[in-house]
């Protein structure tokens, strides 16, 4: 869903009209005015944020780090002075956080490092399960048929890499097709959106669209998504569709480690053409400095959620390299949206 211009534009002028003759009330410490302007900013922020942000600020992000007490406890990416490293802020420093955080937890043991293990993590120590998150969520149908409901929420609002001006998807996937052979292949896709935005965005590319995922997700899609290849495909498994134009992942390999995602693509890459095929991955690219709330909130998301984290450029260009990948571009529409890294075959 688009934002609609016309109408947030008009609702944020006025609330921001309000917020501005109520400034002096709030200074003289009227009564009544500090509750009237925290009104007109929440009002301010619904009629400002997108439903992805929503999702995000309501599921995690004000529980992790975003909102402004939280966020500044503990600290954050934007204020360190070292390359993706996190710093403490002053806050969290008076406060001693970081001892208090010793004392309840094994943290010396693993200097302070973020937890590692998938099958080891808070998931699995709060739902008493040995099993990475996706594992437990295919043996508990309930929860994954309302997890893909959430991703697809998830999407709502959010930049789409093929959007004008993000990705240039003619320039680089465009050329060479024909109607018989596998365009796209969405590896983990889900309910089927991002091929959906693909064909809505692009109508006159042609060659096939395929969806894969585990078979509980597909029979959610059901026919939902027409003109779209469904299959089940565990991506650990190799890839059956060989010579796609591309192999698209999106948040898919941030819920895995390092070791998993290996395998993840080492069951893709011999399915690649080398010099037709790529690799598109869409996923946070953390910044060195001055990461925003939706990358950093996603980051202490799935540590809670995987024992895993989002990574930074070089990360990802270390990871894909061991994979015997090369990067071709990173394309980021804007700060704290997900980027689109392309990759290919390394030569
Ligand atoms: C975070 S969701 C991302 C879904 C979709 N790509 C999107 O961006 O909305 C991760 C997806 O990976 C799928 N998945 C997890 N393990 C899988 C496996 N072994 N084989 C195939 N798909 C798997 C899940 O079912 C889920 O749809």
């Amino acid at each position: 869903m688009a934002l609609s211009t016309d109408h947030s534009t008009r609702s944020v002028a006025d609330i921001l009209g309000a917020i501005a003759a109520s400034t002096e009330a709030v200074a003289q410490q009227k009564p009544g005015a500090r509750e009237k302007v925290l009104a007109l900013s929440h009002q301010l922020v619904s009629a400002l944020e997108t439903p992805s942000e929503t999702i995000q600020r309501m599921g995690w992000a004000e529980v992790f780090d975003s909102s402004p007490k939280a966020y500044n406890l503990m600290g954050s990416y934007a204020e360190s002075r070292q390359p993706a490293r996190f710093a403490a802020t002053q806050l969290a420093v008076d406060l001693n956080i970081f001892e208090k955080l010793e004392e309840t937890h094994d943290a010396p043991a693993t200097e302070y490092g973020n937890p590692g293990n998938i099958a080891d993590g808070p998931f699995q120590f709060a739902h008493k399960t040995q099993n990475p998150f996706f594992i437990w969520l295919a043996e508990h149908p309930g929860y994954g048929e309302q997890f893909n409901n959430y991703m697809s929420g998830y999407r709502q609002g959010k930049r789409s890499w093929c959007d004008e001006g993000f990705y240039p998807v003619m320039d680089r996937i465009g050329q060479g097709l024909n109607p018989e052979t596998p365009l796209l292949v969405d590896v983990g896709g889900g309910l089927g959106h991002d091929l959906l935005e693909l064909r809505t965005n692009h109508p006159e590319l042609s060659g096939r669209l395929i969806l894969q995922d585990q078979p509980d997700v597909i029979k959610q899609v059901g026919n939902a998504a027409e003109g779209i290849e469904l299959a089940v495909h565990d991506f650990f498994t190799p890839q059956p569709v060989k010579g796609a134009k591309a192999y698209y992942l999106h948040s898919v390999l941030h819920d895995w480690d390092d070791a998993s995602c290996l395998r993840i693509l080492n069951n893709i890459v011999p399915a690649m053409t080398p010099g037709h095929s790529k690799l598109l991955i869409n996923e946070n690219v953390v910044p060195d400095f001055g990461a925003a709330w939706p990358i950093t909130s996603m980051d202490w998301l799935m540590m809670a959620l995987g024992a895993v984290k989002e990574r930074t450029e070089r990360q990802w260009r270390g990871l894909l390299q061991q994979a015997g990948l090369e990067v071709k571009g990173i394309w980021t529409y804007e700060q704290g949206t997900e980027s689109l890294i392309e990759a290919e075959v390394a030569v």
